[in-house]
């Protein structure tokens, strides 16, 4: 049995061998393809291009690897690369743990330099002077509909989308001891308190529930005091050593959020794109059916529309439209101008890779 188990790690040590040889050639790849596109002053990092390899191996792939650990691991053998071709910095709204934290890592992987900022505006600005060439930002969630802060950064900054994330939220109770019979108060973001209510009224009917700016600084709260527990990431969990009292809470299991990546440029196409615009429209009868005949004319699917009002007048409204496609594309281009010509203005704030 020995002998057998002995001759099994000597496969796998040749194995890892042959993985290691193979990483080196791979990186001695990335490397040239870097310099490619340095003298075509090109952006290093391509989600597209990213997405198309994930997806490219989880369709070859026979197993019995487990396929969503082939994303994890060619996440970061693709984080690493990259930061050959150039170190990467991320400014993300935190503090540390925060679901914007998770969805950076799951975007950027570990070998990204992840900043985190107090604000929303905060990583826009970082961004918007250059200090920073991606951050990260949460845009909607699926129960609670937009992130308003987000949306009004794009009237007063020029930065454009570079890429969504999409990440399925799942909030742990956390605490030092992890027993429910300790936790005498709950400490979370006022939204997250809301996605547990009916888990937190059947296990801690009589325990307050005290809220806080972020689940992350919940998470800091439950850090410092044995008696309280926080609902958080289990990102959070291992970066406060805390321990879940329960894991999975919300009511609602079907909790996901929109993040995106703002940038300076814009990428690529990629093949399965969306585009987003902003706009006003003139105030005038029928103008909320004209403003979306361009695209139904051409048969472009909107994925998404909201409004926020104009804080220069009252009663007036931006609009901001999601539609499948690339700027690029003609029918796209089309659309978008015909819209401008009954607007006041127009803006577009990116054509990037759809979220998948
Ligand atoms: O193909 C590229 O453009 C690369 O830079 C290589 C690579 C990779 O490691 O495969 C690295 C970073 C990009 O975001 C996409 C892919």
């Amino acid at each position: 049995m020995n002998e057998e188990l002995s001759q099994l790690r000597q496969a796998i040590d040749a194995v890892d061998d042959r993985i290691l040889d193979l990483l080196n050639e791979r990186a001695r790849i990335v490397l040239a393809v870097g310099e490619a596109k340095k003298d075509r002053h090109q952006p290093y990092y391509v989600p597209s291009r990213e997405q198309a390899i994930y997806e490219r191996l989880r369709c070859r792939s026979q197993g019995p690897f487990p396929a969503d650990a082939i994303r994890r691991v060619f996440r970061e053998i693709i984080s690493a690369s990259l930061s050959l071709e150039q170190p990467m910095k991320v400014a993300f709204f935190g503090p540390p743990a925060t679901f914007t934290h998770v969805a950076a890592m799951q975007q950027f992987g570990l070998s990204a330099q992840l900043v985190p900022l107090k604000s929303i505006p905060a990583v826009f600005d970082e961004v918007a002077r250059g200090r920073a060439p991606y951050g990260v930002v949460p845009v909607e969630n699926s129960n609670e509909g937009v992130v308003s802060h987000t949306l009004d950064m794009f009237m007063q900054t020029d930065l454009k989308i570079y890429a969504e994330i999409l990440l399925e939220v799942s909030h742990d109770l956390l605490s030092q001891t992890g027993r429910l019979e300790d936790v005498r108060q709950v400490y979370s973001h006022p939204q997250a308190l809301a996605q547990c209510r009916h888990w937190l009224e059947d296990n801690l009917p009589d325990v307050p529930l005290i809220d806080a700016a972020s689940t992350a600084a919940a998470a800091q709260m439950a850090a410092a005091d044995p008696q309280a527990a926080a609902i958080a990431s289990a990102l959070a969990g291992s970066l406060y050593n805390l321990r879940p009292v329960k894991t999975h809470i919300a009511d609602n299991p079907n909790n996901f959020t929109r993040f995106l990546v703002v940038s300076q440029q814009l990428p690529e196409p990629g093949g399965h794109d969306k585009t987003s615009i902003m706009f006003c429209v003139r105030d005038e009868p029928g103008i909320l059916l004209r403003m979306l005949e361009p695209f139904s004319s051409r048969g472009i699917n909107l994925s998404k529309i909201e409004s926020r009002p104009l804080k220069t007048r009252a009663w007036e409204y931006v609009f901001f439209l999601d539609m499948d496609g690339h700027i690029s594309e003609p029918d796209i281009a089309a659309a978008v101008e015909e819209l401008r010509a009954s607007c006041e203005f127009l803006k577009v704030l990116g054509s990037y890779p759809r979220a998948r």
